[in-house]
């Protein structure tokens, strides 16, 4: 198996990336999203899950992605009995098969999330592998999803798991990816900073509701490419972003939305999917992204004079704790 690195050399890695966008030099590739049904029995899922990438990367993708809590029901009645700790070698079988699963096919995958266990806590991580089967990056989700809504939805991820503090941006072979965990992408902020700091894409894996996802979903992902107008260094806001969802026929009472969808720069569906178990397979071509920003410069118009969005990472190391992550500052001059 290829080598394995610990979480503090990946956190590492992830603060090397704040130089300026550039076009990368890969500039069209396939992504391939994997809607899968998740069910109550790990090792099935960990099968099923390397059987549909495998399947993706024959159909040409370069880079594979699942969603949230691929291996685990979204229920957190599970999330403690099917965690792992990344760092033991012979218990992390998830982990394990997602490093030899990129190595054997030279892909890059994003890998969903699992529940993680470190330290006592229990997170809801996405680990981003390299075509050499090592991890390049981390994220555990920053926001976690606590919903009651009487009468429809009532959740509490917050019950089991511990937010992650870091936002995580990765330089992979197939482009600068920033990366959150399906709530995450309620916070434009997020989107925001990964599009100063040069993002290409934008990876969510997720498991929207039938309550929520429904009404969000699909506005939500594209309202992000507006969103991200706001940014403090060499502003642009056309970039794309790709969402992963498990299919609805996954267990649990938990009814999952589906729609594992890819949008272009100029808020153009690529490609999508309904609620059923697929292969969604897209081209990702980054030189629209270019060519967007010439016809539509919105770089030189923002009024960066008026408002910004100010990264507190910049400045310090990149550990911090309750969400000092980013703020908006309206008048704040350099
Ligand atoms: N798994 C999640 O984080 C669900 C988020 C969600 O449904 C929302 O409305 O936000």
């Amino acid at each position: 198996m290829a080598s394995r690195l610990s979480s503090s050399t990946v956190d590492t890695q992830i603060s090397a990336s704040s130089e300026p966008f550039e076009i990368p030099k890969i500039t069209k590739f396939k992504i391939g999203l994997c809607q899968l049904t998740v069910t109550s029995n790990k090792n099935d899922n960990v099968a099923h899950a390397q059987k549909l990438i495998k399947a993706a990367a024959k159909q040409g993708a370069s880079l594979v992605m699942l969603p949230e809590t691929w291996n685990c029901p979204y229920s957190t009645d599970y999330f403690e009995e099917f965690a792992e700790d990344f760092d033991d070698k012979d218990g992390s079988l998830s982990f394990a098969m997602l490093s030899e699963v990129a190595l054997g096919n030279g892909i890059t995958i994003i890998g969903g999330s699992m529940p993680e266990r470190r330290k006592n806590q229990l997170h809801n991580t996405c680990c981003v592998f390299g075509p050499d089967g090592n991890l390049k990056a981390k994220h555990s989700k920053m926001h976690l999803f606590d919903i009651n809504l009487p009468g429809d939805i009532s959740f509490k991820e917050s019950d089991t798991f511990t937010a992650g503090d870091q936002p995580t941006i990765v330089d992979t072979d197939v482009g600068r990816i920033g990366i959150g965990i399906c709530h995450d992408l309620r916070f434009p902020e997020l989107a925001m900073l990964y599009q100063a700091r040069g993002a290409h894409l934008i990876c969510y894996p997720g498991a929207f509701n039938m309550s929520t996802g429904e009404l969000l979903w699909e506005l939500e992902q594209r309202a992000r490419q507006v969103r991200l107008s706001v940014k403090t260094l060499a502003a642009d806001n056309q970039l794309y972003v790709a969402t992963c969802s498990p299919s609805r026929e996954s267990v649990g009472s938990y009814m999952i939305w589906g729609h594992s969808t890819v949008v272009g720069p100029s808020s153009k569906i690529v490609a999508t999917s309904g609620h059923e178990e697929t292969i969604v397979i897209a081209e990702v071509d980054y030189s629209k992204i270019r060519q967007l920003r010439e016809a539509l410069p919105l770089e030189k118009q923002r009024r960066g004079d008026v408002y910004r969005l100010v990264d507190v990472h910049q400045q310090k190391p990149w550990k911090y704790k309750n969400f000092d992550t980013y703020e908006c500052v309206e008048g704040w001059l350099v």
